[in-house]
């Protein structure tokens, strides 16, 4: 429900480790709002989220300080999670997002595309089993596109689970794909 007006009913779905869903429909349809309401950002008017675990999501908006280095910003955050050692989940984010070039450049400075691939190095770097990925394509070069979909592969090979909304196509094997 937003604004009084309900987006959805009926919707149900489960994710195990290794799953991921892909949740696609019009603009203004919901995609953002179902992965907010995952994410514990809005409460659902009626039903239930369980999560059993810890997840990072990525939403439009950057969470990442403007001011600080990209390598810096990125440690921030990381510093917060529960996983150990930030610095060598950081840096393993940057390589995986081909970012080490840019390790040093205040976040300010980078472009669209980089920015959108800063967060989900975010996401990355927190090593939390749960991606709630919200239009992460945006902004991506094909280049990039492809390789955020083996980075989203190979968290779910390793036991991850990724729910994306996405209206730009993005390759995710055996995905559930929940159309709103
Ligand atoms: N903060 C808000 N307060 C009230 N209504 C909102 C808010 N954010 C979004 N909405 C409304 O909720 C509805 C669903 O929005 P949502 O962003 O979830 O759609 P979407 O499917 O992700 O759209 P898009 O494809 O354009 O990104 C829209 O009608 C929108 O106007």
């Amino acid at each position: 429900m937003r604004s009084g007006r309900l987006l959805f009913s009926k919707l149900s779905f489960d994710l195990a480790p290794g799953d991921a869903a892909i949740v696609t429909g019009a603009n203004g349809i919901g995609k953002s709002s179902l992965i907010r309401l995952a994410g514990g950002l809005l409460v659902p008017f009626e039903g239930s989220v369980t999560c059993a675990t810890d997840k990072a999501l990525l939403t439009e908006a950057s969470s990442l300080d403007i001011d600080r280095t990209l390598a810096a910003a990125l440690r921030f955050w990381a510093s917060l999670d529960r996983a150990p050692d930030p610095e060598a989940r950081v840096a393993r984010a940057l390589t995986a997002l081909d970012l080490d070039a840019l390790a040093d450049i205040p976040v300010r400075l980078l472009s669209t595309g980089q920015r959108r691939r800063a967060s989900i190095a975010r996401v990355a770097s927190s090593e939390a089993p749960v991606w709630l990925l919200d239009e992460p394509a945006n902004g991506l070069d094909a280049v990039s596109v492809t390789r955020l979909a083996t980075l989203i592969a190979h968290h779910r090979a390793g036991g991850g689970i990724a729910l994306v909304a996405t209206h730009l196509p993005l390759a995710m094997l055996d995905a559930q794909e929940i159309a709103l």
